[in-house]
């Protein structure tokens, strides 16, 4: 019987985890696999619409950036009943907006969530993609309470930066964070944007200067990890914004002169002087992870 939808028939509906504009996100059980994922229900957009083509971008995304650490992973999507349905990972730490709202992030959790992001964006950006709605309401969480050293057991004796990662990705690092949300997902070659939301945007993009989406990707990472710091809350526009993409970014006194330097980097009003997801995969700031 087919005609009963496949989201009844394979899932069992454990709790609601998000409402929005964009439609409803259950957290379900597989009755098959037993396993536990997020599935956003959202409402059929019209054929030919923006909203078509963005729901087509995020499965489109999903299916070429198959399995990284560091993006959520997608099962499957369907249609039935004038609804689309995507499955996803669930990721049973909730988001990082969720995280913030009791207390900011200290120097040494901003290491891990920015090597996690800028791992996840490394990937997204070898594939000649950019995510472009980077912020604390898509960056989601894992707890891993099994941590131990999954990698390979690398010799302590290589350039230390392996050693490095290895720390990082070790036990004491019970936190795994995950980009999400690939809805506003484009290609560099073919641009088809379509504007995240403004208090992550840059000011390039907002001017439809589209010739480096990559650091409109470092933009909204930067102002991110401002704000998860304790620089919010982030303006929507008028002239705090526009102070936020002229250089004047605020050091966040809890921070280290290093990582507040990083940070304005990152946020630089000229995007070919923002470092690339590359350059920070490699900056000393995380490689000065102390050592045992
Ligand atoms: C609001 N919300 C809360 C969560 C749980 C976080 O612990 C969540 C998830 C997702 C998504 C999501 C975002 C965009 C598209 C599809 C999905 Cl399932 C939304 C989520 C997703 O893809 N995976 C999630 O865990």
């Amino acid at each position: 019987d087919t005609n009963i939808s496949r989201f009844k028939r394979e899932f069992m509906q454990v709790s609601v985890i998000g409402v929005g504009e964009f439609g409803v996100v259950f957290q379900c059980v597989n009755r098959l696999d037993g396993c536990i994922y997020a599935i956003k229900k959202s409402k059929k957009p019209v054929a030919g619409s923006s909203f078509e083509k963005r729901a087509l971008n995020e499965v489109w995304a999903h299916a070429v950036l198959g399995k990284h650490d560091n993006v959520v992973r997608y099962y499957s999507a369907w249609a039935e009943d004038d609804h689309m349905l995507i499955q996803n990972e669930f990721c049973d730490g909730g988001s990082l907006h969720a995280r913030i709202q009791e207390h900011c992030l200290g120097e040494s959790e901003l290491k891990i969530l920015l090597m996690h992001v800028i791992e996840g964006l490394r990937y997204i950006h070898s594939n000649d993609l950019v995510h472009m709605d980077i912020k604390p309401e898509n960056i989601f969480s894992t707890m891993n309470p099994t941590a131990h050293k999954t990698q390979p057991q690398v010799s302590k004796d290589d350039d230390g930066m392996d050693s490095v990662y290895e720390e990082l990705r070790s036990s004491e690092n019970l936190v795994t964070y995950k980009i999400g949300d690939l809805g506003h997902v484009t290609s560099v070659n073919e641009p088809y944007v379509e504007e995240g939301d403004c208090r992550y945007l840059s000011k390039e993009i907002l001017q439809e200067d589209y010739s480096n989406l990559f650091k409109a990707d470092i933009f909204s990472l930067g102002i991110t990890l401002f704000e998860v710091a304790g620089g919010g809350p982030l303006p929507k526009n008028g002239p705090e914004w526009h102070k936020l993409r002229n250089g004047e970014v605020p050091a966040i006194p809890a921070l280290s002169k290093d990582f507040n330097e990083l940070i304005a980097q990152m946020m630089h009003p000229e995007p070919n002087e923002r470092p690339s997801s590359m350059s920070i995969y490699s900056h000393p700031i995380l490689s000065a992870v102390d050592s045992k």
